[in-house]
């Protein structure tokens, strides 16, 4: 193996080159390209060494791409190389990727095609999961409504520069990103991008799973079915309000950063959990699927649009001076407390020995290819595992975390120890307690202070979650529906439909959940129920089960991350 290596790694191409004025000897190995600058008398000075897969292209001449692009063509001695910068400054939580860019002169025109030629036949050698054709959804709505410019102006050309051709749809309406990857031919295409937020990237998850059930005779819904790998990455860009998928990834929400990541083929597998309603799939999430304080927030917020991302901080205020906690029973399936624990204090990053172990336990006899997995809750018990447990109360907020979800609201997240890829969810159950309480909660998430060292609130890490309304409160709650609904009753005849008094405060959606919590802010009598925020979006259910299906390490649900993969194994963690 050693000599194979040391093969590879045999100079391609060694000459002397300059640098504006300064003379460099430059070497292309099978690995890296190297520059180092020499004295006047021929002594070593500064190296520069750019990994090849870190190289995003090379042009003729004197060449420019961001902030726009210029060519300088008027010397054939000239060559551009174009690779992957990291940025000293930038985020305190991650580091901020740049288009780094060296001009080299050669002695002679043949010198540099050589270089050229070398150069490319490297980067096609050597980085084999490179995307070469992607499909592309805009959302133009999406955070601050710029989804078009930030696509047209950072990413397109970065693309264009590495070689990739992109087909552009800029969305029209909800889900029709979702309908396209379910619906159309994708013959060619190595991988889907979003431009927007975690809604939209929602939109590209539940395309990529339901197509890849579809494509193999499965049935989503179908709670004895292993769902089936898919092939396709799912890269995100992010130009959305949270943007906590790629937050919590990448450890900044950067779209040069994220189409850098992309081009050179990083990826990560995700966990994903599915949620259920009376044995039929209501949906996939990556993220938090939370009741009570996070899902009035967000249906709160669905009436400030118009705001753009500042609805939430808002909608937050006005819900914590609601001052609301819900009855309900929780059922949760412990994961295996050996493995690890929420609040082990440890950073899940790419090539998490706990997220690596996991997929070992899950699949001992897999080979490397990537699968996704599921199974029915009886089967998620294994010898470590514990048996379901139940928990009964008022609660300010139920919230189940897939992954830390971390974003910039909150730098660490809900659940900072959470794994991307382990298989578990991080349960966090925060009990009814005194307004001053909550708040102290609240704001720990915003500093590194533990938001789970707090009386009334327990957090575990689970495999499955079930919620259900005590017993008595399912009366209650339809009383509250009837009074607000003028007894209107939906097709299915389990729920008023939305008519009567509160049309006026619905703005969107088929969230018929949504109208007891706006009811709430706006009448008298204060809700019994809240609703389920699903990755930013409202269930039309109260009462779900929530499975963690399991994404095998390897695996590529996401292919935008990287921050940490590859890159950071050789250059420390990219979140700090
Ligand atoms: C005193 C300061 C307290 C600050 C508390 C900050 C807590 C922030 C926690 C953020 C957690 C994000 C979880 C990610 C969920 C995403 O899958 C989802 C889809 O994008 N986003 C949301 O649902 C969007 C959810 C957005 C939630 C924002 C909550 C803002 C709370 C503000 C409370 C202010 C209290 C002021 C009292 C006068
Ligand atoms: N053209 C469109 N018109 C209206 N809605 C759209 C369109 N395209 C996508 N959507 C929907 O818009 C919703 C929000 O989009 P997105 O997540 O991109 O932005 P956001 O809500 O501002 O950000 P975040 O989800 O990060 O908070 C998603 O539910 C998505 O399905
Ligand atoms: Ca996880």
């Amino acid at each position: 193996m050693e000599l194979l290596d040391m093969d590879i790694d045999l100079v391609r191409l060694e000459s002397s080159l300059w640098v504006g004025k300064k003379r460099y000897r430059a070497a292309l190995t099978g690995w890296h390209l190297n520059w180092t600058e020499l004295d006047k008398k021929n002594r070593d000075k500064k190296t520069v060494s750019v990994p090849v897969s870190e190289v995003i292209g090379v042009e003729e001449g004197r060449v420019q791409v961001l902030p726009q692009r210029s060519v300088a063509k008027d010397t054939d001695r000239e060559f551009t190389v174009f690779y992957v910068k990291r940025s000293s400054s930038g985020s305190p939580y991650g580091l901020l990727w740049r288009l780094g860019r060296t001009q080299f002169c050669c002695p002679s025109r043949d010198l540099r095609d050589q270089w050229m030629t070398q150069l490319r036949i490297a980067l096609k050698t050597h980085s084999p999961s490179r995307p070469h054709r992607l499909l592309v959804f805009i959302n133009p709505f999406g955070g601050r409504k710029q989804g078009r410019q930030i696509y047209h102006s950072l990413v397109a050309p970065l693309f264009e520069l590495a070689g990739i051709s992109s087909h552009v749809v800029v969305t029209e309406r909800a889900n029709q990103a979702r309908d396209h990857i379910l619906k159309k031919d994708l013959t060619g295409f190595d991988g889907v991008v979003c431009v927007g937020g975690d809604g939209i990237f929602s939109e590209l998850l539940h395309g990529v799973i339901g197509r890849t059930q579809q494509e193999a005779g499965l049935s989503e819904h179908d709670p004895s079915v292993t769902l089936q790998s898919c092939d396709l990455h799912i890269g995100i860009i992010p130009a959305g309000s949270t943007d906590c998928v790629c937050f919590a990834t990448v450890g900044v929400n950067d779209p040069v950063t994220s189409a850098l990541h992309i081009i050179i083929g990083d990826s990560q597998p995700l966990d994903v959990c599915s949620v259920h309603h009376c044995s039929s799939l209501v949906r996939y999430s990556v993220s938090l699927v939370g009741y009570g304080f996070y899902g009035d927030v967000l249906a709160e917020s669905e009436r400030h649009r118009w705001m753009g991302p500042i609805r939430y901080d808002y909608s937050g205020a006005m819900v914590y001076l609601s001052n609301r906690s819900y009855a309900g029973v929780i059922q949760y399936l412990p994961a295996d407390s050996q493995l690890s624990s929420p609040r082990d204090n440890t950073r899940c990053l790419s090539g998490c020995s706990v997220c690596s172990k996991g997929t070992e336990r899950l699949f001992p006899h897999s080979p490397g290819a990537s699968s996704l997995y599921s199974s029915h809750f009886s089967q998620f018990s294994s010898d470590t595992e514990g048996e379901w447990v139940s928990v009964e109360g008022r609660f300010r907020a139920v919230s189940l975390t897939c992954m830390s979800s971390s974003c910039p609201r909150s730098p660490l997240g809900l659940s900072p120890s959470a794994h991307l890829a382990d298989g578990t969810g991080d349960l966090i159950i925060v009990r009814d307690t005194h307004p001053l309480g909550f708040l102290t909660f609240l704001h720990r998430h915003t500093s590194t202070q533990d938001q789970f060292d707090l009386p009334f609130v327990d957090v575990h890490r689970v495999k499955a979650v079930r919620f259900s309304l005590p017993t008595g409160e399912e009366e209650d709650r339809d009383e509250e529906w009837e009074r607000v609904n003028d007894g209107g009753m939906t097709e299915e005849g389990k729920r008023p439909s939305r008519s009567g008094s509160h049309k006026h405060l619905v703005e969107r959606g088929e969230e018929r959940g949504q109208k007891d919590f706006l009811c709430g802010l706006c009448c008298s009598k204060a809700p019994t129920v809240s609703v389920w925020n699903c990755d930013g979006e409202i269930l039309p259910h109260t009462e779900i089960s929530c499975r963690q299906e399991e994404a095998r390490s390897g695996g590529n649900i996401l292919a935008n991350e990287g921050a940490i993969t590859r890159v950071n194994n050789r250059y420390n963690s990219n979140i700090k």
